[in-house]
């Protein structure tokens, strides 16, 4: 095994160089009549990744996240540029790369459907090559620390999305990888079942080091796993750096959700939190993303009859229509 290819390389764990994908696209536009289209869904992309971090990948619909972590595991080829993944490229060797990768598609799933989940992951045990010794050691104490004990003889169109989500974990985990590509892995969860994903995921990457690749539209799973963000948009990277950052350059606001014991005037917060929306004894304050809620909170307690409260997050889509209203904005000027 050379240097590079232990995954020790100098340019870190996983490394992108100005890579491309383009997409030839067809469409009919009348009888006989084709036109052809060029989609850049991932446009010049450079970024490295050490060996056990955990990287949030976000950007809104389109931006090209999934079209990149397809040519990370090598089912799809880059255009242009260069790819790395544990010194290997992932589109020429990804047989060899399987075993060191696993994949978690939120929206589907890589379990056989009709299958009750112990008969998927023995094909998985076999399709692998797994020792058996290693797999029984991985299955046990993966399905401990996922809670699916009881589930095993389940066929998998029985479970719920959340139980699903965990099988699909375990799935991607038996054998072992070095690296986790997650696709919205808490979409459409209940809170609890996203809780229960994130604290396995940050468990894994403390104890295993495994790396972790997350796309995802729920800011509170970066917040919660990742101490670094890369934003991509239109194919191309946007920001890389800390969440905190990402608020900062997006000039975000969270929002604090109060409820009174009675209807008030607006309450008088510290700047620059303020009132946006008051509707009976419930009020509205917005406030910037990257500070904590706790100082306002406890002003608040101390001065208002508070009943309840909430934190809402701001959304992805928001944050980054705010960073290119800003760029454009620089761009003009
Ligand atoms: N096989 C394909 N052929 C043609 N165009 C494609 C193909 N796959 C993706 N695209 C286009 O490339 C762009 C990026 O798509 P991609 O699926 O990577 O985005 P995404 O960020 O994962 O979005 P989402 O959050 O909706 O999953 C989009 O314009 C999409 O329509």
């Amino acid at each position: 095994m050379t240097g590079s290819e232990s995954g020790f390389s100098d340019g870190g764990f996983i490394e992108l160089d100005g890579v491309e994908k383009v997409f030839d696209v067809r469409k009919k536009t009348g009888f006989m009549k084709r036109e052809r289209r060029q989609v850049r869904a991932v446009d010049s992309i450079s970024f490295r990744v050490e060996r056990g971090e955990m990287v949030g990948y976000i950007g809104p619909n389109g931006a090209g996240k999934s079209t990149t972590i397809k040519m990370l595991t090598g089912i799809l080829t880059p255009s242009a540029g260069r790819l790395r993944v544990a010194g290997i490229d992932p589109s020429r060797q990804r047989t060899r790369l399987a075993h060191r990768i696993g994949v978690v598609f939120g929206q589907r799933t890589t379990l056989w459907w009709d299958l009750p989940l112990l008969a998927s992951y023995r094909l998985m045990h076999r399709m692998y090559r797994i020792p058996d010794a290693r797999y029984r050691e991985n299955l046990g104490r993966l399905v401990e620390l996922l809670d699916l004990g009881d589930l095993l003889d389940v066929p998998v169109r029985q479970l719920s999305l959340g139980q699903r989500m965990r099988g699909d974990i375990v799935a991607a985990l038996l054998h072992d990888p070095e690296v986790l590509y997650l696709d919205e892995p808490t979409i459409g969860l209940d809170i609890v079942s996203k809780s229960r994903v994130r604290e396995f995921l940050r468990e894994l990457n403390a104890e295993r080091g495994t790396t972790v690749l997350l796309t995802t539209h729920d800011l509170q799973d970066i917040e919660q796993l990742c101490k670094r963000v890369m934003v991509i948009d239109h194919g191309r990277l946007l920001y890389d750096g800390s969440l905190t950052g990402l608020h900062e350059a997006g000039e975000s606001e969270r929002t604090l959700v109060v409820d009174l014991e009675r209807e008030l005037p607006p309450i008088e917060a510290p700047a620059p939190a303020r009132v946006v929306r008051v509707d009976g004894p419930r009020q509205w304050l917005a406030f910037p993303a990257g500070e904590s809620a706790a100082p306002l909170v406890a002003r608040i307690a101390a001065d208002y009859p508070l009943v309840d409260l909430s934190v809402r997050e701001p959304d992805i889509e928001a944050v980054i229509a705010k960073m290119y209203a800003d760029q454009a904005e620089r761009a003009i000027s």
